[in-house]
């Protein structure tokens, strides 16, 4: 078995069963018992299609005689990869990417149209530096073939920051984000963790206004290095790192975090409040509390106790006990496709139900608050009908909330209480942030 047709696979499952490519991707390099370079070349053939998709789409109908979505499945998925490892990829000799195409037509039980991918596959080489403009007739449809994301999508991000910017963030998505890490200060210092990690052979450059974020490079199997063993640094994006500062939670204060899976609020709330007081951290799945457990024990966190719990459920007992709470809610995903690509391509038909669950997750929450605490409600995407809309929504709801002011670590003041983060301009994932406190 090897890279491609793993991939292939992934793609299949993708388009067919709607799965999201990264689970897909590590269950099957598992099924495959792919490591090492041909795990690297699989992953980065479905970032890579996912990423450039439909602009490989466009260049596959301009030379096959079918339209590329009236093609039997997998056909479409195997035109794609090879055109990807054509157009994307130097060190794979063109005739490697067409061979293995149409190996991979056979193999998959489409022999008799082996003749077809051939024929389109040598129409790309041929045309590789040459190749058809994309159409120019109008802005949005220019945007989605070249930065490959579906119209509507593109309509929104012009409609929200205008054409410049959005063609900006667009660019962005397609690139590869940092890997980023925040050092455990219960366990080291800044100083010991970069010193450990160049030590390894990392190379290590300090976020330029998150304090505590590293970003890594040249870091192979991260799991495999002493530091990460020990529990030295937590892997986040500065912009979830940000959540934990914005709230602000004390030594020895009580902290509830509602949609807490895989934990990273909880872990990074445990580091400001210095591992002294409570956490409570829920998940309406049962399956993921595991995950929060055993990254508390590798970061030497002993002050967080997992349950589980409906965020739209009222509790009782929790009424009106927390200094914080936290509302890190389930969302469109939309501010962090440059890490899962493949987001774009969901139908944005659940955006409305997703705001209605949203509400009811933040308006129950907000029972948990003590008198004079925060409540803060954050989510890893752009749009104002999961963001602003639903604080709004909210805080119309409960007057004795009130949106609360912070400075970030630029220096950058908040007075409305509430940011948006865009990776072009903040160097971190796409994120929204409100912090609100109770009065009375
Ligand atoms: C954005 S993720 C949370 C990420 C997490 N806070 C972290 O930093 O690692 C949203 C989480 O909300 C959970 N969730 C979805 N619906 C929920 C509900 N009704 N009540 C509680 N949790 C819910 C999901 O299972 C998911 O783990």
């Amino acid at each position: 078995m090897g890279a491609r047709e793993t991939a292939l696979r992934v793609l299949v499952q993708c388009s067919t069963a709607n799965a999201w490519a990264d689970a897909s991707l590590q269950a099957q390099l598992k099924r495959d018992g792919l490591s090492g370079a041909e795990a690297a070349l699989a992953s980065r053939l479905v970032y890579g299609v996912m990423q450039s998709k439909l602009r490989l789409d466009y260049y596959i109908g301009c030379y096959c005689t079918q339209k590329p979505d009236h093609l039997q499945r997998p056909l479409l998925e195997i035109l794609e990869l090879s055109a990807y490892q054509i157009l994307y990829l130097d060190r794979i000799p063109d005739s490697a990417a067409v061979n293995e195409g149409v190996k991979l037509a056979k193999l998959m039980g489409r022999g008799p149209a082996s003749g077809l991918i051939n024929a389109v596959l040598r129409k790309i080489v041929a045309n590789k530096n040459n190749l058809p403009p994309l159409p120019e007739r109008d802005a949005v449809t220019n945007l989605s073939l070249t930065y490959s994301h579906p119209k509507w999508l593109v309509k929104r991000l012009i409609g929200l920051f205008g054409q410049e910017e959005a063609t900006q963030i667009l660019e962005v998505h397609n690139q590869v984000a940092p890997l980023t890490v925040q050092v455990n200060p219960l366990v080291t210092t800044q100083e010991s963790l970069v010193s450990a990690l160049e030590i390894a052979g990392v190379s290590v450059k300090t976020h330029p206004w998150v304090n505590g974020c590293l970003e890594l490079t040249g870091v192979g199997d991260l799991t495999q290095l002493e530091a990460f063993q020990k529990g030295h640094f937590l892997v986040q994006d500065p912009a979830a790192r940000l959540v934990a500062q914005i709230a602000s939670p004390k030594a020895g204060q009580t902290v509830l975090d509602v949609c807490s899976a895989p934990g990273g609020k909880s872990f990074a709330c445990a580091f400001e409040m210095e591992n002294q007081g409570e956490i409570i951290s829920c998940d309406v799945h049962n399956s993921k509390l595991v995950r929060i457990d055993q990254g508390a024990k590798r970061l030497g966190i002993t002050t967080i106790a997992t349950t589980c719990a409906d965020g739209r459920v009222y509790h009782e007992d929790w009424d009106s006990q927390f200094d914080v709470v936290i509302v890190d809610a389930p969302c469109s995903g939309l501010g962090i496709i440059r890490k899962k690509p493949d987001i774009r391509y969901k139908k944005p038909d659940d955006l409305f139900t997703l705001s209605v669950v949203q509400s009811e997750i933040l308006a129950n929450a907000a029972a948990y608050v003590k008198v004079g605490g925060t409540l803060i409600y954050s989510t890893c995407t752009i749009l104002p009908e999961e963001n602003q809309q639903v604080c709004d929504a909210f805080l119309a709801e409960f007057p004795t909330f009130v949106r609360d002011s912070f400075t970030l670590g630029d220096g950058t003041v908040t007075e409305e209480g509430q940011v948006t983060l865009l990776p072009h301009r903040h160097q971190c994932d796409g994120f929204f942030i409100c912090r609100m406190v109770r009065n009375t």
